[in-house]
């Protein structure tokens, strides 16, 4: 058999045959036709169709489909369509615009269109529906697989993976003889093909006519075109599900977030706002989007701000619709793409108390004692412990009387948890802190208003203890001009920052502590009498360790046990060694000497069992030097003392001290070496090395 040109233009990615005359059709005709009716029909005999066509043809016959069917006969039932249909739902999207607009045309040129998916199920068409109910039956959950209706321009689409143009005679189905098929596939992002895009019309003039085939390669070309705005369409509706998950992710974050999140453009019109951000400036989620410039005061600097492109923290007073708010606003500016210029801010808005107390957990001291982990039976110690419980219970000061190391700090942290314990406990020691810091330590101070300032300004700690407790320690130490602003912060309850224009309310209340004889400072006028008397209204006198009787004992014991469990060990303390820290000792440094004590004689005892001798020696050297001036005014304290035993007892204890070194002893002592060596011979002393 001759092969007249029927041929696929190989440079352009398209499957479509071009006739070169009436003969050429005819050929194709005939070979159609010789191999629906030989079996062993010879592929070599057909060299000039396309090899991808016969092989589909060979395909067909396989797959059994019968090529003289009268109608299509296969398709979905409901249910399963519904569940292409759902699959499919973003692809039907993109495509169901372009198909409604060609619809018109396609019916008055008798064409149809279909979208036909990657297993060959048509979910959409839209066009000339006598076309479609009479040969092609194109309804929708027809199947146009190969192995359900042989050859056709969808298959060889899908097969080819690049557009087709398939002349009727080419399909496998008779049905298809009399029209053209056009398709072209819509690929995603990776080049999967998702579906193709099918027209279909019948062949209404001659094919082998210029007229023909112009006309189809314009057909072919929409359909091409067709193909790639379905493939962008999809890419934005994709991105814009993304961006639409996106957004909602992000405004469902920003509606948990315990921060007020404002963005407004450069000029202070509001964009987007989250809960909490309506909360602050007290508004409806509903109501018409502000300008944040309402909620400024004439101080403000936010704008100033934001115009400089200036990102930063700023504390801002905002006039929300119930009160005045302090608010620390976070600013970042966002920049224009393009010409680099401030386009708008994000505001992130805390409000100063959170702030301040975040600040305090985070460096503050934690109040951790209570009126029970207060060790002490005597009464004089039980009387202050009450007088503390009950003036807990009031707002007033409170002045804490006692010697270094008694308690004070301890009970003012135990005052601070029977009545405000969860609000911020803010401890100031007087005496540590140089005297030129005290001032901006207390009361804060504003933006640039000294040398070495914090750049946005700093709360001072009167402030930070806004709602709780200050504790100033050692307040004799305070100087004599600040006593007057302090007085004048309890009085009026307002603090002003150093370089402030404005002050802010305060309230909270102070202990403060002092192991100075405050009325003596007042009458020398180192202390204010004003102040003083404002301070001791309510004063608790703790008393020193040596006044506490037995409770050397129990706070020994106490010490013992607590250090002893944290270290994971066991030991005890003689009858000898406590008695010594009981009796013959005046515990100038009081209930921390004590503990330190007990922690040293445990790390120090060899043995189980603390004596005398692993107390510290400071400790032996002023128990020594107590015998020796108890000695020296004759007072005994126990029977049976004599001068001679207190005297050999004092010499006993600083050998003890210094490890039986005579030198250092008799310098403990305050004797000459010679003496010391005389009196150990006199009281027939064994020094043991
Ligand atoms: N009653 C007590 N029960 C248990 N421990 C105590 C008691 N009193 C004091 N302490 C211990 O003594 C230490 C010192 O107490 P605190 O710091 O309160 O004394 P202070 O009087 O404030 O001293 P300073 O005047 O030197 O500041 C505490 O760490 C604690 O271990």
């Amino acid at each position: 058999m001759t092969q007249p040109g029927i041929s696929e233009q190989a440079d352009i990615p398209v499957l479509t045959q071009y006739l070169k005359g009436k003969e050429t059709y005819e050929f194709m005709v005939e070979c159609k036709e010789d191999f629906l009716k030989n079996s062993d029909f010879n592929p070599q005999d057909y060299s000039t169709i396309n090899p991808l066509i016969i092989g589909s043809w060979l395909r067909s016959r396989n797959y059994q489909v019968d090529p003289f069917k009268k109608s299509i006969d296969s398709s979905l039932n409901c249910e399963v369509l519904a569940k292409k249909e759902k699959k499919n739902k973003l692809l039907i999207e993109a495509t169901l615009p372009l198909m409604e607009a060609f619809k018109g045309i396609a019916i008055k040129s008798s064409y149809n269109l279909g979208l036909i998916d990657q297993d060959g199920i048509l979910i959409l068409t839209r066009g000339n529906l006598n076309l479609s109910a009479t040969a092609l039956s194109a309804t929708v959950g027809s199947d146009w697989s190969e192995n359900a209706q042989g050859t056709n321009a969808h298959s060889l689409c899908l097969q080819g993976r690049k557009p087709v143009q398939l002349l009727g005679p080419l399909a496998y189905g008779e049905l298809f003889k009399d029209f053209i098929g056009y398709a072209a596939p819509i690929r995603d992002e990776s080049g999967e093909i998702l579906a193709t895009i099918n027209l279909a019309q019948p062949i209404l003039y001659k094919p082998w006519e210029n007229k023909f085939q112009v006309l189809s390669s314009h057909t072919m070309s929409l359909i091409i075109a067709m193909a790639l705005a379905v493939e962008s369409k999809l890419q934005v509706i994709k991105s814009y599900n993304a961006l639409s998950y996106t957004h909602k992710r992000l405004e469902s974050t920003l509606e948990i977030v315990d921060e007020g999140i404002i963005t407004i453009d450069k000029y202070g019109q509001i964009l987007n706002i989250n809960k909490e951000g309506n909360r602050i400036l007290g508004r409806r989620e509903s109501d018409e989007l502000p300008s944040i410039c309402n909620y400024l005061s004439g101080e403000s600097r936010l704008m100033s701000m934001i115009n400089a492109g200036e990102n930063g923290n700023v504390e801002e007073s905002l006039l929300g619709s119930k009160r005045r708010n302090n608010y620390l606003i976070n600013v970042n500016i966002i920049y224009d793409l393009n010409t680099g210029e401030v386009e708008s801010a994000v505001l992130r808005l805390n409000h100063i108390d959170k702030i301040n107390s975040l600040a305090n957990s985070r460096l503050g001291v934690v109040p951790t004692y209570r009126f029970n982990d207060l060790m002490g039976k005597s009464p004089e110690f039980l009387k202050a412990i009450q007088l503390a419980k009950n003036f807990a219970q009031s707002s007033e000061n409170i002045l804490l009387i006692g010697e270094s190391g008694t308690g004070k700090e301890l009970f003012a942290q135990s005052i601070h948890n029977a009545s405000r314990s969860q609000e911020p406990f803010i401890a100031v020691n007087c005496a540590a802190i140089p005297r030129n810091l005290i001032e901006s330590e207390l009361f804060g101070y504003e933006k640039g208003s000294f040398t070495g300032a914090d750049r946005s300004g700093r709360p001072g700690k009167i402030e930070l203890a806004n709602g709780g407790t200050l504790f100033l320690d050692e307040i004799g130490d305070m100087p004599i001009e600040l006593q007057a602003v302090l007085l004048r912060v309890l009085q009026d309850k307002q603090v002003m920052r150093i370089g402030g224009q404005h002050s802010r309310r305060v309230d909270f209340r102070l202990i403060a502590a002092t192991n100075k004889e405050l009325d003596k400072m007042v009458d020398t006028k180192f202390f204010r009498g004003d102040l003083f008397f404002r301070l001791s209204v309510l004063s608790i006198e703790i008393p020193p360790l040596r006044k506490r009787g037995h409770d050397i004992q129990l706070l020994s014991q106490y010490f013992l046990d607590s250090y002893c469990h944290k270290m994971g060990i066991r030991k005890a303390i003689s009858p000898e060694a406590l008695g010594m820290l009981r009796k013959k000792y005046d515990w100038p440094g009081n209930v921390r000497q004590l503990e330190n004590a007990i922690i040293y004689a445990i790390n120090a005892a060899v043995e189980h069992v603390i004596k005398p001798e692993d107390l510290p020696a400071t400790l032996v050297s002023g128990i020594a030097l107590k015998n020796t001036m108890d000695c020296k005014e004759v007072i005994f304290e126990e029977q049976g003392h004599t001068l001679k035993n207190c005297e050999r007892n004092a010499i006993l204890n600083a050998l003890a001290a210094k490890n039986n070194n005579v030198a250092e002893a008799a310098l403990l002592l305050n004797i000459a070496k010679s003496t010391l060596y005389k009196k150990i011979k006199k009281y027939h002393i064994k020094l043991r090395y």
